[in-house]
C-alpha cells in the first residue's frame, strides 16, 4: 500500500534540474516530523515548508499495488510526450518508494528521481538522488547525485558534507515564510547562502524557482 499526499505536473523548482518539467509524487508521512504544527519546535527537522499529512491533496490517495499507483501518475503525463521524468517525495519518500515502484515506473518509461533526507537506506534503481541533511547524525545515504543543503542550519555545517561522494553540492536557502514563530525574512537567508557560495566556491546557490513562479 501507498500513501500519497498530492501528485501532480510542473517544473523541478531546485537543485540541477531546475526548470525540467516532472511528475512529483509526494508520500505521506516523515521520520523526523509528525508534520503537526504542535510537535514542529521539538522535531529533528523544524524548517519544513510542505504538509504531507494525509492524502487529502490533489490526486492523492491510497494505491493498494505499485502498477495502480503508476497508472494514476501516468494519467498526470501530458498525452503522448515522452520524456518522462517522476521525482518521489514527501514527507519522506524512503518510507514507501521500493524496488517494485521502481520497476514499474521504469518499465514505463520513467527516469526517476527522489528528494531525501539520507536517513533511510534507498532501493536500487534511482536514477537521480538528491540527499537533503536535517541531522547532525550520519547520513545512511552519503553518495549520490546531488547534496542539497538548506542554509543556514545552525548545527549543520556546509564543510560536513563537502567530501562526501555526491556530484553537485547546493546551498538552498532556508524559507521561513511559513512559520509562526520568529521568521528570519527569506531575503536574508538568501544573502547569508550567496555570500557564502562566494567564499566556498564548492557550493552552488539553488532558489525554489517554483515560489517565484507561483506554481506548486
Ligand atoms: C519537503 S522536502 C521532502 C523530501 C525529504 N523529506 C527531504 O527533506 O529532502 C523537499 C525539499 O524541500 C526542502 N525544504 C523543506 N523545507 C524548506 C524550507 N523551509 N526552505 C528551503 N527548502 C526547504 C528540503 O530540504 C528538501 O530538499
Ligand atoms: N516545483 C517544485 N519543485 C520541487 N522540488 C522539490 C520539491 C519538493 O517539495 O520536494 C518541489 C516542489 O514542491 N515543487
Ligand atoms: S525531512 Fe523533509 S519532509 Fe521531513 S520534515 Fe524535514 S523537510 Fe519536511
Ligand atoms: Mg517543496
Amino acid at each position: 500500500m501507498y500513501s500519497i499526499k498530492e501528485a501532480f505536473y510542473s517544473l523541478q523548482g531546485e537543485g540541477a534540474h531546475a526548470g525540467r518539467p516532472a511528475l512529483f509524487c509526494r508520500f505521506t508521512g516523515c521520520n523526523l516530523w509528525s508534520g503537526l504544527e504542535k510537535t514542529r519546535a521539538k522535531s529533528e527537522c523544524q524548517f519544513c515548508d510542505t504538509d504531507f499529512i494525509g492524502t487529502d491533496g490533489q490526486h492523492g490517495g491510497k494505491f493498494t499495488t505499485a502498477a495502480q499507483l503508476r497508472t494514476h501518475i501516468d494519467s498526470l503525463w501530458p498525452n503522448g510526450q515522452g520524456h518522462k521524468y517522476v521525482v518521489f517525495t514527501g514527507g519522506e519518500p524512503a518510507l514507501q518508494l521500493d524496488e517494485a515502484l521502481i520497476v514499474e515506473m521504469k518499465q514505463h518509461g520513467y527516469t526517476i528521481a527522489i528528494e531525501t533526507n539520507g536517513t533511510i537506506a534507498l532501493p536500487q534503481g534511482i536514477d537521480w538522488v538528491c540527499v537533503s541533511p536535517k541531522t547532525a547524525k550520519p547520513l545512511v545515504v552519503s553518495k549520490g547525485d546531488e547534496l542539497k543543503l538548506v542554509f543556514p542550519q545552525s548545527h549543520l555545517s556546509p564543510e560536513l558534507f563537502e567530501t562526501l561522494d555526491f556530484a553537485h553540492f547546493y546551498l538552498q536557502p532556508m524559507d521561513q515564510s511559513h512559520l509562526t514563530a520568529d521568521q528570519i525574512p527569506l531575503i536574508d537567508t538568501q544573502q547569508a547562502t550567496l555570500h557564502y557560495c562566494l567564499s566556498h566556491p564548492r557550493w552552488r546557490l539553488s532558489l525554489q524557482t517554483h515560489k517565484m513562479l507561483n506554481i506548486d
